[in-house]
């Protein structure tokens, strides 16, 4: 879809890289020629994750164990990966989530959720946007956010008000750091099935709600390097002019809601025929009573 060197000279931290989405989207950069740093908490799933990658494009992926949660272990991160050179790029994409009904959810389970999502993504873009400010660097943050902070989304009320509260930080830091040069940006994901998400999300390994492909009006699950290309066209250069905005990639999963009429999409020609003639019949019989038209 882009040219090898699409993202040549670009650098790029992607929080909660090891695994999942943030390891496809490490892929992704990587193929087209950005050096990217990942971070996550677990040294030895960041170590396989970048022996593996490093055979990808320019090979040049690193890792820093830090948990975002806490705004010094970030400001140590941010600062050992200037030392090698300033980051053009931040991808937002650690979290954490579970379903649990909203009754049922202490303190800490609340703040194990936002802490991660909510601060641990300000943390980050204030650590590297300031230096950006600073250094009068033209830098693209994209957070990867989730359809919920359209919709709300029941039994995981702490993540969708969490994305929420990045959704808000995304449009109002476009207005305050546009003036840098500074995009800010993000993406909204429907089910992108991964061991992570699905462990947490899909705890029976039956898929139901949000998790179930066939719900979604493409009728799949989004393909990772769908959601890798929409990541490197936000951070290469020749749109500039995109912030604020937050890109669904869904299939069109958020607008078939079942409030609405989209699971007719099962039904047959003959489904149709037949009820298109009982409405007719409706119709007619409607009209043999008017008094008027
Ligand atoms: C119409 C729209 C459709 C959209 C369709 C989209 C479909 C998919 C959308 C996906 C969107 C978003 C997905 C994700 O974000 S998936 C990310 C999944 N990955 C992770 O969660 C990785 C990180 N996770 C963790 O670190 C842990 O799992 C945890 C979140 C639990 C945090 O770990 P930590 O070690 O910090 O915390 P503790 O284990 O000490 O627990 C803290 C408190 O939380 C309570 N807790 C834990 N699990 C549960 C649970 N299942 N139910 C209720 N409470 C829980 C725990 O008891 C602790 O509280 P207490 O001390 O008070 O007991
Ligand atoms: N999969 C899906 O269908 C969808 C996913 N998303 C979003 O995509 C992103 C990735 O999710 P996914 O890949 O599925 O799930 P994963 O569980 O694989 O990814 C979460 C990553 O975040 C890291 N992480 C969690 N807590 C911290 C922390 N405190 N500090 C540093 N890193 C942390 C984890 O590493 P470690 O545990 O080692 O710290 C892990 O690598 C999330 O933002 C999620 O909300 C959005 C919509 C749909």
């Amino acid at each position: 879809m882009f040219k090898d060197s699409t993202l040549a000279n670009k650098r790029v931290l992607i929080t909660g890289g090891g695994t999942g989405l943030g390891k496809e989207i490490a892929k992704g950069l990587l193929s087209y020629g950005a050096e990217v740093y990942i971070c996550g908490r677990r040294e030895s799933v960041l170590q396989e994750t970048v022996t593996e990658l490093a055979k990808i494009g320019s090979g040049k992926i690193h890792y820093r164990v830090t948990d975002i949660r806490d705004p010094d272990a970030i400001e140590t991160m941010v600062a050992s990966i200037w030392e090698e050179g300033a980051l053009t790029g931040l991808i937002n994409n650690a979290a954490a989530n579970f379903i649990s009904p909203t009754k049922d959810l202490s303190p800490r389970g609340y703040q194990a959720i936002r802490s991660t999502v909510m601060d641990g993504a300000f943390y980050t873009v204030l650590a590297i946007g300031k230096r950006w400010i600073k250094e009068g660097i033209k830098g693209s943050i994209v957070s990867n956010l989730v359809t919920w902070v359209w919709t709300g989304s029941a039994y995981v009320v702490p993540s969708a008000m969490a994305k929420t509260a990045i959704d808000s930080m995304t449009k109002s830091l476009a207005v305050e750091w546009g003036r840098y040069g500074i995009r800010v940006n993000a993406v909204a994901p429907g089910p992108f099935p991964t061991e992570g998400a699905w462990d947490k999300l899909n705890p029976t390994g039956t898929s139901t709600g949000a998790t179930d492909a066939s719900t979604v009006p493409m009728g799949r699950y989004g393909e990772m390097q769908e959601l890798a290309n929409l990541m490197t066209f936000l951070q290469a250069d020749g749109c500039d002019y995109i912030t604020g905005q937050t890109i669904g990639i869904d299939g069109g999963h958020h607008l078939a809601a079942p409030s609405t009429f989209a699971s007719l999409g099962s039904w047959s020609d003959d489904d149709w025929s037949s009820v298109r003639d009982s409405i007719k019949a409706s119709a007619e019989k409607e009209k043999t009573q008017r008094s008027v038209g």
